[in-house]
C-alpha cells in the first residue's frame, strides 16, 4: 500500500452524512450506509501526494478515538446537518476538544450537509412568487442551521485555537454546504481542502517524522558481569 504523505479527518455527530459524503466523492455515488464503527480511510493521489482521508464514528461510545484519528492532521472537517441546530453545537461541545492532536497549522473546514433536504426553504418565502414557495417547499423542512452560525463557529475555532484571522483562510471560504445525496459542493468541499493542505504536506515533509520513540525498535542493552550497560 502507497504511504500517505497527510491526512484529511472527518468529524462530526452521527447521521450527518460523513460517511455519505466520502462515498460521494470517492466512489462518484450515493449509496445506504451503516453507521461507522471506529474509523475507515481512503487513500486520494493529489497531484504528487497521497492524501489519506479518514472517516470516523460520530456515535458517543467511539469519542475516546477521535484524537488518536486527528493526530497529525493537515486538515479537519468538522461536519453537521444543516436541519439540526444540535449537531452544529455538538462540533464545538464535543469534537472540537479532539482537534488538539492535530498538526499546529491544521486548516479546518466546516461543512453543513444535507442542504437537499431544505435549501428551497432557506431563505424566507417570497411574497412575490407564492408559486416557488408552494412548489419547491411542500416536502421540505425549514433549514434550522444558517451559514453565518457555522461562520461563527469558525470564528471561536480560531479563538480556542488562538489563530488571527489574517493567517488562516477567511471563514466565508472554509464553511461549505453541500449534499451527498445529490452531489452538491461535494467535489468543491473535497479539492479545496486537497489544495490548502498541500503546503503543509511539503513542510511536514521537510520538517522529517515526527520526533517520537517506537517502541517496538527498543532492544535491551546487553548487561556486562558488572551489571553496567554495555
Ligand atoms: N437527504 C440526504 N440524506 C443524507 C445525506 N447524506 C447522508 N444522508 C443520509 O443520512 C444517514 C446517515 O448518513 P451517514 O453517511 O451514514 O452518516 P455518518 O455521519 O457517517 O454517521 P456515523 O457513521 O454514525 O457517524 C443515511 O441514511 C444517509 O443516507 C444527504 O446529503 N442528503
Ligand atoms: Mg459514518
Amino acid at each position: 500500500m502507497k504511504k500517505p504523505d497527510g491526512k484529511v479527518v472527518l468529524l462530526g455527530d452521527m447521521n450527518v452524512g460523513k460517511t455519505s459524503l466520502l462515498h460521494r466523492y470517492m466512489e462518484r455515488r450515493f449509496q445506504d450506509t451503516v453507521s461507522t464503527v471506529g474509523g475507515a480511510f481512503y487513500l486520494k493521489q493529489w497531484g504528487p501526494y497521497n492524501i489519506s482521508i479518514w472517516d470516523t464514528a460520530g456515535r458517543e461510545q467511539f469519542h475516546g478515538l477521535g484524537s488518536m484519528y486527528c493526530r497529525g492532521a493537515a486538515a479537519v472537517i468538522l461536519t453537521y446537518d444543516v436541519n439540526s441546530l444540535q449537531s452544529l453545537v455538538e462540533l464545538e461541545d464535543r469534537f472540537l476538544a479532539l482537534t488538539d492532536s492535530a498538526s499546529a497549522d491544521c486548516i479546518f473546514a466546516i461543512v453543513g450537509n444535507k442542504v437537499d433536504l431544505s435549501d428551497d426553504c432557506a431563505s424566507p418565502p417570497d411574497e412575490h412568487r407564492p408559486e416557488k414557495a408552494a412548489a419547491g417547499c411542500s416536502s421540505k423542512v425549514r433549514k434550522q442551521v444558517r451559514v453565518e452560525d457555522a461562520i461563527a463557529l469558525y470564528k471561536k475555532i480560531l479563538k480556542y485555537k488562538m489563530l488571527d484571522e489574517k493567517d488562516v483562510p477567511a471563514a466565508e471560504k472554509m464553511c461549505f454546504e453541500t449534499s451527498a445525496k445529490t452531489g452538491y459542493k461535494v467535489d468543491y468541499l473535497f479539492e479545496t481542502v486537497f489544495d490548502m493542505v498541500v503546503p503543509i504536506i511539503v513542510r511536514q515533509k521537510a520538517e522529517g517524522p515526527p520526533q517520537t520513540v517506537d517502541i517496538t525498535d527498543y532492544k535491551p542493552a546487553k548487561r556486562t558481569k558488572s551489571g553496567c550497560c554495555a
